[in-house]
């Protein structure tokens, strides 16, 4: 029983790329997402996380390489804006019914998930922007796919609410088994719940776990002094240590993942 399991690929991308316009956006992008997994695609602006982030999706088709897909695969998107006529009143309860006929029960169900149960009968224009990322998630959470691609979930969002976030996609991850994809424009507070950070700059610049990208020559390269003070910030809103692949030192059992509130002191 205790073999270890190879967890299923849900996508794999193999030298996949975009041409548009006699340009190329992107290019020789290698990356495979399992279930259960969190890829962050990290880069500066234009250096084509979008780009990748649409081949996954399905929305753009790969112009070299090629991308290929579980059968069956289910992908839920979470966009970095949403176009919602924003003078016309929403609640929240309509927001999540604009895409799908839900059952009240599933509606509040999937509220509930990402801890935005109260806000059924919110107006959206009123929601904090940590407010609305969570019932973003919920409304893409509620068709439960097997893949979830977040772009930039954590804009608007304030410091303690970026953790709080990423501690979300995490509990996402583990009570769902979903693939996740993240964008994201540099490590930050992202390194702490992400198994796998693809640094992009065109082209794959690096990759491997947050603590080996975070130390990349290609990665301090890119981000130059904001790599250094990004890391710091992290390190210093922390109260413990991590080991290499992000687990507490000194945590009860072993390398037990430990990223609940008590653990964390985080400056308000
Ligand atoms: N539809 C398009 N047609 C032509 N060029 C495009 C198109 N979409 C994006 N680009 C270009 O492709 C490159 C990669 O864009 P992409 O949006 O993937 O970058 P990104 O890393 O997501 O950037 P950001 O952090 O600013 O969101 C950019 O140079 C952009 O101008």
């Amino acid at each position: 029983m205790n073999a270890i399991v190879q967890r299923e690929n849900l996508i794999t991308l193999a030298g996949a790329g975009v041409r548009s316009g006699g340009r190329v956006l992107v290019e020789g992008v290698d990356l495979t997402i399992a279930r259960g997994e969190i890829v962050t695609l990290i880069g500066p602006n234009g250096s084509g996380k979008s780009t990748t982030a649409k081949m996954v999706t399905g929305v753009l088709k790969p112009s070299i390489g090629t991308v290929t897909r579980k059968a069956g695969l289910t992908v839920g998107y979470v966009p970095q804006k949403l176009s919602i006529d924003w003078t016309l009143p929403l609640t929240v309860e309509r927001l999540m019914t604009l895409t799908g006929r839900f059952a009240p029960a599933e509606i509040i169900a999937a509220l509930e998930a990402v801890g935005a149960a109260r806000l059924l009968k919110a107006a959206v224009q009123e929601l904090s922007g940590g407010e609305f990322q969570r019932v973003l998630f919920a409304r893409a959470m509620i068709r439960k796919p097997d893949l979830l691609v977040l772009d930039e979930p954590v804009q608007g969002v304030d410091f303690s609410g970026e953790v709080a976030l990423y501690q979300l996609i995490r509990q996402i991850r583990d009570t769902t088994q979903a693939g996740i994809l993240m964008i994201s424009h540099d490590l930050h507070v992202v390194m702490a719940e992400t198994d796998t950070v693809i640094c992009l700059n065109g082209h794959v610049c690096c990759r491997g776990t947050p603590n080996a990208v975070k130390t990349s020559p290609e990665y301090l390269r890119l981000f130059g002094d904001r790599a250094g003070s990004a890391l710091a910030l992290y390190e210093h809103h922390h109260d413990h240590e991590h080991h290499d692949d992000g687990c507490v030192v000194g945590a009860e059992h072993g390398h037990e993942h430990h990223h609940g509130h008590e653990g964390h002191k985080h400056a308000h």
